[in-house]
């Protein structure tokens, strides 16, 4: 684990932005953009004020250990002790923002929170610009810099992943006869793929495709992880807490009758059912000693997305005094919509079948302001984006009755969220 230095001074700027006109993506520079967006809305951040490396832990670490986020939350919390903070506008989002990236796994490397220079944000027809100095007075009332036009992507190869589709298979296979046998009862599979185009990709132009094309998921580029995620691990405002569970899917259908049957049978199915019931208790049970009250709907309602329909839950619930989003984060993953039941069982089963490491796929993306407020997506549907390579990930619930080459063809859906992004108009 990083040993913190002394954490820098930082003089923190927040004041309205009168431009309302200009969409988020065309301010950001080309160089490691950060971006949080639904829709029009959102924050996108560039350059770095700080940057916290959250170490990885030595193999044989427990794979529910929480190390990176206390660790993440003990330094942050320097980092603001520290900080003079001037903020005109105080809205969640304002002030001293950081995004973050976890790993899945706390044995892989990657997780890092980053304060962006600066910040433009945008949320309910107010926008604002937020600035970081290490200099008192050095900060600018507008903004620094005219972003140039994003790039289109360019030609892409593919090549296959750390498993060939019919190895992924037979780990499927496995998967559910190791579950039939009593072992586990879920554990979710990922695979991975390889793009790679013939020049360095600009990142703004995969966000600006995924957030027209995915308009209610939550967009992010963070350290290199891009993607549209569908699924709100948790969002903190005040002391209210609301999460988005999903588990259980179907492709969208051809024409309105073959897309309502495919609904009719995902929210009839026993087994999707029951894929969903295990990730909602792997919520409420991880939710329960935090929160003081919590409401949790009996049962799953449908939630569209361009290339899939999921079961979706939403829950809330009202945190404990001293609960911080960041103890909300280290208790929640890994839900069982990307781990498994019980946790510990799936998590030793994934690390040894997937034959890769996850990285970042499948673990907490976000931001979070000096407020407490927050907001933790699981990176799904994304890529790990670096230079003119991409790694794309995908993966499935593995339950009882599951099917290896449905469960391939569901990944198959979920991979086409990264794939038109690098190859839309190209
Ligand atoms: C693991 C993924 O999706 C999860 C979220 C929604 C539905 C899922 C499913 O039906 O298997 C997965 O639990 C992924 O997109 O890579």
């Amino acid at each position: 684990m990083n040993v913190a230095l002394s954490p820098p001074k930082l003089f923190v700027r927040t004041v309205p932005l009168r431009d309302h006109t200009a969409g988020l993506v065309s301010r950001l520079p080309d160089e490691t953009p950060l971006a949080w967006l639904t829709g029009d809305e959102g924050i996108v951040g560039w350059g770095e004020a700080a940057r916290l490396d959250l170490g990885s832990e030595p193999e044989g670490t427990a794979p529910t250990d929480t190390t990176r986020f206390s660790e993440a939350a003990r330094r942050l919390n320097g980092l603001r002790e520290h900080a003079e903070i001037a903020d005109e506008v105080g809205a969640a989002g304002t002030g001293l923002v950081a995004f973050g990236t976890f790993a899945f796994a706390p044995t892989s490397p990657g997780s890092a929170l980053i304060v962006p220079r600066v910040l433009v944000g945008r949320r309910g027809g107010r926008s604002w610009l937020t600035t970081v100095s290490d200099e008192p007075g050095a900060l600018p009332g507008g903004l620094p810099h005219t972003a140039s036009a994003p790039r289109p992507v360019g030609p892409v190869t593919w090549t296959r992943g750390s498993l060939t589709g019919d190895a992924w298979m037979a780990a499927v296979a496995d998967t559910v006869t190791r579950i039939r046998a009593g072992e586990l009862e879920k554990a979710v599979l990922a695979r991975d793929a390889f793009a790679e185009a013939d020049s360095p990709i600009d990142v703004r132009t995969l966000l600006e495709r995924l957030r027209l094309r995915f308009p209610s998921c939550f967009t992010f580029s963070v350290n290199g992880m891009v993607g549209a995620t569908p699924e709100l691990l948790l969002r903190r405002e005040g002391d209210r807490l609301t999460s988005l569970v999903l588990a259980g899917t179907r492709p969208r259908g051809e024409d309105p009758d073959g897309d309502r049957r495919l609904a009719d049978q995902l929210l009839a199915s026993a087994k999707d059912v029951d894929e969903h019931r295990m990730a909602v208790d792997s919520l409420r049970t991880a939710l329960a000693p935090l929160a003081e009250e919590m409401e949790v709907p009996r049962s799953p309602s449908l939630l569209q997305l361009a290339n899939v329909q999921h079961l979706a839950t939403r829950a809330h619930a009202r945190l404990s005094p001293g609960v911080s989003a960041l103890d909300a984060v280290a208790a929640l993953h890994p839900t069982a919509a990307v781990g498994g039941t019980p946790t510990d069982t799936a998590m030793r089963l994934i690390a040894g079948a997937e034959g890769m490491d996850r990285g970042g796929y499948a673990g907490p993306v976000g931001w979070l302001d000096g407020a407490g407020n927050s907001e933790w997506g699981i990176a799904l549907r994304c890529a790990h984006v670096d230079g003119a390579r991409a790694r794309l990930f995908a993966g499935g619930g593995i339950v009882a009755q599951s099917e290896p080459a449905s469960e391939l063809a569901e990944t198959e859906s979920k991979f086409r969220v990264m794939r038109e992004a690098l190859t839309d108009g190209s």
